[in-house]
C-alpha cells in the first residue's frame, strides 16, 4: 500500500457547496486528494459523489467554496481548460459514440496529439496524414494498456459491458491525464471484471496518473484504493484510510442503519 500522507496535495476541495433548488447535493464539502494516490469517493446513493465529479470537471460550477487542482482555481473555468490541465473523467453510464470502432472511440480522446489544422486535413496534405498516423498509434498503444487492443475494429457496442468501460477509460487516457475521475468502473461487472479493473487502476498509479474513483463496493475500495473520501448528504462523514473510514461507526449508520433500526424492522416482520 502507498505511503499516501506524504504525498503532495493534487486536488483540495474547500467548503464547496452546490445546490439545486432546495436540496443542497453538496454541502460545504471540503476533501483532499493527494498526488500519486488512487483515492475512493463513496457514500450512499444521493450522498453527492457525482455532483462532486461534475464541479471538479467545470460541468457544473460551485455556488460557494474554492476547488484547486496543482495550485490552479478551477471553480469558474470550463470544461475543456480544465481537460487541458490534466483532468479527465469517464461516466456512470458508459457513453460511448454508437458506430464507432473501438479503436476510432479511443481516437476521440486523443485530441492533444493532433498537431495540423482543419486546413491541412481538409485538403489532405501530408502533415495531416501523419498526424492522424500518430494519433492511431497512440490509441493503439493505449488498448494495449487497458489490454484491449484485440478488439480494435469491432463496433464498441457489441462489446460486453466490462469490456466497453475499459475502452471508455481507454479514450479518457487519451489526453494523458494527470488526474482520472471514474465514476462507478466497476458497475454492472462481475467480481473478475471488478479486480481486473482494480489492477489497472494500480498501473496507472504506478505510471504516475493520480485517480479519484467513485465505488459502491467495499471490498474493493479496501483492497485498492490508499485513501478515501466518504460523503453523506453532500457533506464530510470520514476521510483517510479506507479500513478505518468503513469501519467509522457513522459511516456504518449511513451504510447500514442504525443497529436497533434492524432489529425493528425484524420487529415487524
Ligand atoms: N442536475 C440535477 N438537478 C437536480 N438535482 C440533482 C441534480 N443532480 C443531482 N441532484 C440531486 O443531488 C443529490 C446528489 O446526487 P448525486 O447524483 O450527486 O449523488 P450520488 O452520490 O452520485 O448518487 P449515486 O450513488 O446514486 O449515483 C441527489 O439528491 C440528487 O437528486
Amino acid at each position: 500500500m502507498l505511503e499516501v500522507a506524504s504525498q503532495p496535495l493534487l486536488l483540495e476541495v474547500n467548503s464547496v457547496v452546490k445546490r439545486f433548488g432546495g436540496v443542497a447535493a453538496v454541502g460545504g464539502l471540503t476533501a483532499h486528494v493527494r498526488q500519486g494516490s488512487v483515492h475512493g469517493l463513496i457514500g450512499p446513493n444521493g450522498a453527492g459523489k457525482t455532483t462532486l465529479i461534475n464541479l471538479i470537471t467545470g460541468l457544473l460550477h460551485p455556488d460557494e467554496g474554492q476547488i484547486h487542482f496543482a495550485g490552479r482555481h478551477l471553480e469558474k473555468m470550463k470544461p475543456q481548460q480544465i481537460a487541458g490541465l490534466g483532468i479527465t473523467r469517464t461516466y456512470q453510464n458508459v457513453r460511448l459514440f454508437s458506430g464507432m470502432s473501438v479503436l476510432e472511440q479511443v481516437m476521440t480522446g486523443c485530441f492533444l496529439e493532433r498537431k495540423a489544422g482543419l486546413f491541412s486535413s481538409f485538403l489532405g496534405l501530408p502533415s495531416a496524414r501523419n498526424d492522424w498516423k500518430r494519433v492511431r498509434e497512440h490509441a493503439m498503444h493505449l488498448l494495449k494498456r487497458v489490454a484491449m487492443d484485440h478488439t480494435a475494429d469491432e463496433l464498441a457496442e457489441t462489446l460486453s459491458y466490462g469490456e466497453q468501460r475499459r475502452i471508455e477509460i481507454a479514450r479518457a487516457l487519451g489526453s494523458n491525464p494527470r488526474l482520472l475521475l471514474l465514476d462507478e468502473p466497476t458497475a454492472g461487472m462481475n467480481h473478475a471484471e471488478a479486480t481486473a479493473v482494480g489492477l489497472l487502476v494500480h498501473e496507472l498509479r504506478d505510471a504516475g496518473i493520480t485517480i479519484l474513483m467513485v465505488e459502491h463496493n467495499m471490498g474493493l475500495v479496501t483492497e485498492f484504493c490508499d485513501s478515501c473520501t466518504v460523503m453523506n448528504f453532500g457533506q464530510l462523514l470520514a476521510e483517510g484510510d479506507p479500513r478505518s473510514c468503513i469501519a467509522n461507526p457513522d459511516v456504518q449508520e449511513a451504510y447500514f442503519g442504525r443497529k436497533n433500526d434492524a432489529e425493528r424492522i425484524k420487529s415487524l416482520r
